[in-house]
């Protein structure tokens, strides 16, 4: 028995110790001075809390969105938080980033020209709405694949070249919690997350052995003007299971965000249940602890998993419920 445990314990950590001297050592960033960082979706919510938190870290900021009166008072926003009011710039761009490949593609080109080649790219531009997928319009459902897939993969196709050649770059693709687990009423946003999700694991790998790094986000509920929107007509079951993970500030995550960006995270979580997801359903070698971590901890929280999973379903069941007895009155 006693063998047994040791040889466990040693192929454990041999395993992490493996892990751990081939991957690729992470430059670690302490600021953003004179960097260019682009966010899409950054007059807003999450994005424009990351916009205002790499101002404070001394980067050139510009923000993209569609609003031009809501870009123009980001930009005021963001420029009273610039840690060097004289030198750093922020502009604002006004795109649809659900646009042709080519007219994004122009954008980012005369981005470049005006604050120089970016340094950051945060693909935070998206929107959720919810429903079940029988009753949501054919067009929301095309709507959150342009929005929330292709407004992050054609913007990311535009800087990558440009990042491979410098052989520097963060790219931040922001998905949601709702991409690793299907919830009721999410059914067309989640499809779209789940996307961004597999194009970052597969674009991460591609990125070996350059200095280019993308860090893939999985927020909760965060309380930004977007959630306060969707939640108007979020059925009364999504917000029961979306719950779960709790409401976050829209500054903590955005902060996060950019932090774990600059120490080379793979994943950025905010919460409990995005811990626990991410180590149930990730897919990436994050570290060598992290891998031990998985070995050991993945049939307790499967086991975990598998009682939230019949919780939800139950609610899902007392939703039904509620909904005959209505009818039948
Ligand atoms: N809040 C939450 O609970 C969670 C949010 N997320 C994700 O985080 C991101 C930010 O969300 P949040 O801060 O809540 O959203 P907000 O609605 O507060 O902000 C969305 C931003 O995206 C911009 N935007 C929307 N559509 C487009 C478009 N077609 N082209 C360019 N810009 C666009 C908006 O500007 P404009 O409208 O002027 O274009 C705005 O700046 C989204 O991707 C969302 O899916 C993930 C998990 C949880
Ligand atoms: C052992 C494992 C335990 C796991 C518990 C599972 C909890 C699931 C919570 C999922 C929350 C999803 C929030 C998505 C928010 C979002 O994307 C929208 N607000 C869009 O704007």
């Amino acid at each position: 028995m006693f063998i047994f445990i040791l040889l466990f314990v040693l192929v454990l950590g041999g395993l992490g110790l493996v892990i751990h001297f081939s991957l690729d050592k992470k430059v670690v960033y302490k600021d953003l001075k004179g960097k260019h960082v682009v966010i899409t979706g950054g007059s807003s919510g999450i994005g424009k809390a990351a916009a205002v938190e790499a101002a404070r870290l001394g980067a050139h900021v510009t923000v993209i969105g569609r609003d031009v009166g809501k870009l123009t008072a980001a930009v005021a926003e963001i420029t009273a938080n610039c840690r060097d009011q004289q030198n750093q710039k922020v502009q604002h761009v006004a795109l649809d980033v659900t646009s042709d490949y080519k007219a994004i593609e122009q954008s980012f080109i005369s981005i470049e020209e005006k604050l120089g080649p970016i340094f950051m790219l945060i693909n935070c531009a998206g929107m959720c709405i919810c429903g079940q997928f029988e009753k949501t319009d054919p067009d929301v459902i095309k709507q959150m694949v342009d929005l929330n897939y292709f407004g992050t993969a054609y913007p990311t196709r535009c800087v990558l070249q440009g990042m491979k050649k410098r052989n520097e770059g963060l790219i931040v693709f922001v998905s949601s919690e709702a991409a690793l687990i299907g919830i009721y009423g999410y059914s067309a946003y989640s499809a779209g997350k789940w996307a961004v999700r597999g194009l970052a694991e597969s674009v991460m790998m591609e990125l070996v052995g350059t200095n280019v790094r993308l860090t893939l986000a999985f927020p909760p509920d965060t309380d930004t003007p977007g959630f306060k929107n969707e939640d108007l007509t979020k059925p009364e079951e999504t917000k029961l299971i979306s719950g779960t993970a709790g409401l976050h500030s829209p500054d903590d995550v955005g902060k996060q965000m950019i932090h774990d960006a600059l120490t080379g995270k793979t994943y950025s979580v905010y919460s409990a249940t995005g811990t626990l997801l991410t180590l149930l359903f990730g897919g990436s070698l994050e570290s060598g602890t992290q891998v031990v971590l998985q070995v050991l901890s993945l049939s307790v929280i499967r086991i975990i998993m598998v009682g939230v999973l019949l919780s939800f379903y139950n609610i899902v069941r007392d939703g039904l419920k509620k909904k005959n007895e209505i009818k039948t009155k």
